[in-house]
């Protein structure tokens, strides 16, 4: 059975009537696939209000919050699949993680800066995209975290009660903080939305929708190579860089670090490492490949095999061998959090490399603006491609068989017919 779901493409927009070829919906709904009316436009032209939401996994913002955030991570089948026990081991073991990770969270201030920058990050956005795609106007900015507050139930409320949905249609977008795509993250944010849709715009009973009036949704669901996304960590190397004296600048090592999977994830074919690799490329192409670097791996969790080499295990190793200059990027998240704070600054810059001035980590991207102009120009992009989703969202993972990946694809690859016309 053939898993891809052809989608329409920027500028060939689908068709009201339009059903996918070699679709993966079942032939019941196949049948009854309805199409929603046309989105409605002001006398100005404009198709707004468009919601903006900002999809990552948040963090706790204060050490109190660590218990809640654990054990909502640990009860997550998509990051952590622990069979019929899930609900039984889950708890367990957050419980027991929780004065470790508290205690880390205290280190860096007390909590998680992710919910002030995603804040930040979607509203500064959406004052850009205000101007660049008045067509879209307004847009709203909201956050949905996944294990931490705004989760995505409460985002789901408020867009109803904000006038979205509820009979009113109305558009909203997806937009993974996460720049390059794994199920465990990007894939489980999906499948949480797409359950909090059935759930709030559902029948009660069966949870199915109707179309009609239902809000309509798209997903920017990665961006590894977005020339802004790379322009943006190219130029903080470059000011990192900068602060080595000349005659030692050129032999500096750019370790690009990424929060590592499980081999069994990797082996499922999730497609996360090749994408992390492909903006590393990116950015050292940009950077002229002046540097020697490495990818390497962090934040393994647990007994089981994860994707290598780690970091701590590079730097240490890197070290000994005399290479002292070198550089830490942290390359698969935007924002600063437990793993640039605690685990780099604290233990592989502080312990592992015994505090050498040579070893440095790149700032995160936060509020920069190089990176907030290139959300606006990727949600720009999107907004005017008439698309709900990449090709790429549409195929599933050679090993899956899970039942909510299939679902959730189905749907959002579903929602191009219901997009508003390109213009
Ligand atoms: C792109 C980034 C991330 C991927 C991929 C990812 C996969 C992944 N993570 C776990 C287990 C845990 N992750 C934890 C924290 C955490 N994870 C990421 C990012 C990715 N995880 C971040 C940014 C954070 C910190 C959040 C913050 O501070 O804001 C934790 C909790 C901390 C701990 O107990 O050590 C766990 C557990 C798995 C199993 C996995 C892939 C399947
Ligand atoms: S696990 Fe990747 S598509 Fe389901
Ligand atoms: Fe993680």
């Amino acid at each position: 059975m053939s898993l891809r779901i052809p989608l329409a493409r920027a500028g060939k927009r689908a068709t009201a009537s339009y059903v996918p070829a070699t679709s993966i919906l079942s032939p019941w709904r196949r049948r009854n696939a309805t199409v929603a009316p046309p989105v409605t436009q002001d006398a100005t032209g404009a198709k707004g209000p468009t919601a903006m939401v900002f999809m990552n996994m948040g963090g706790p913002s204060t050490t109190d919050e660590v218990g809640d955030f654990l054990s909502r991570l640990f009860a997550d089948a998509d990051l952590i699949p622990l069979g019929r026990l899930q609900n039984y081991i889950g708890p367990y073991i957050a419980r027991r993680r929780t004065p470790k990770i508290e205690k880390q969270y205290a280190e860096i201030g007390g909590g998680s800066p992710i919910r002030k920058w995603s804040e930040f990050q979607a509203a500064e956005m959406c004052k850009i995209l205000d101007k660049t795609s008045p067509e879209t106007a307004p847009h709203k900015p909201y956050v949905a975290f996944r294990y931490a507050n705004p989760l995505t139930e409460d985002m789901y409320k408020r867009l109803l009660e904000d006038g979205f949905g509820g009979g009113k249609g109305g558009r909203a977008v997806a937009f993974t903080q996460y720049p390059q795509y794994s199920c465990s993250t990007t894939g489980s944010s999906l499948n949480e939305l797409w359950k909090w849709r059935q759930r709030l715009e559902g029948k009660r009973a069966t949870g199915e929708v109707d179309p009609e009036g239902a809000i309509q949704w798209s997903v920017i669901d990665r961006w590894p190579v977005h020339s802004g996304l790379v322009e943006a960590f190219a130029q903080n190397i470059e000011k990192t860089l900068a602060e080595y004296p000349p005659e030692r600048r050129d032999d500096v090592v750019l370790l690009f670090s990424a929060h590592s999977l499980p081999m069994s994830v990797v082996n499922r074919g999730d497609p996360y490492p090749a994408e992390v690799a492909a903006t590393v490329y990116a950015v050292m192409q940009r950077l002229g490949m002046k540097h020697q670097y490495r990818l390497v791996w962090q934040s393994q969790v647990g007994p089981q095999p994860w994707l290598g080499a780690q970091t701590s295990d590079t730097v240490k190793s890197l070290m000994k061998k005399g290479q002292t200059d070198m550089i830490l990027i942290p390359i698969a998240f935007t924002s600063d959090h437990i793993e640039t704070l605690y685990e780099l600054d604290k233990e592989v810059i502080g312990e592992d490399a015994e505090g050498h001035e040579g070893v440095k980590r790149v700032e995160s991207l936060n509020g920069n603006p190089v990176f907030i102009q290139a959300l606006a120009d990727l949600a720009k992009d999107h907004l005017q491609s008439g698309i709900a989703c990449s090709p790429q969202m549409t195929l599933r993972c050679p090993g899956c068989v899970s039942e909510r990946c299939l679902a959730q694809k189905e749907f959002f690859a579903g929602q191009t017919k219901r997009l508003p016309a390109v213009a």
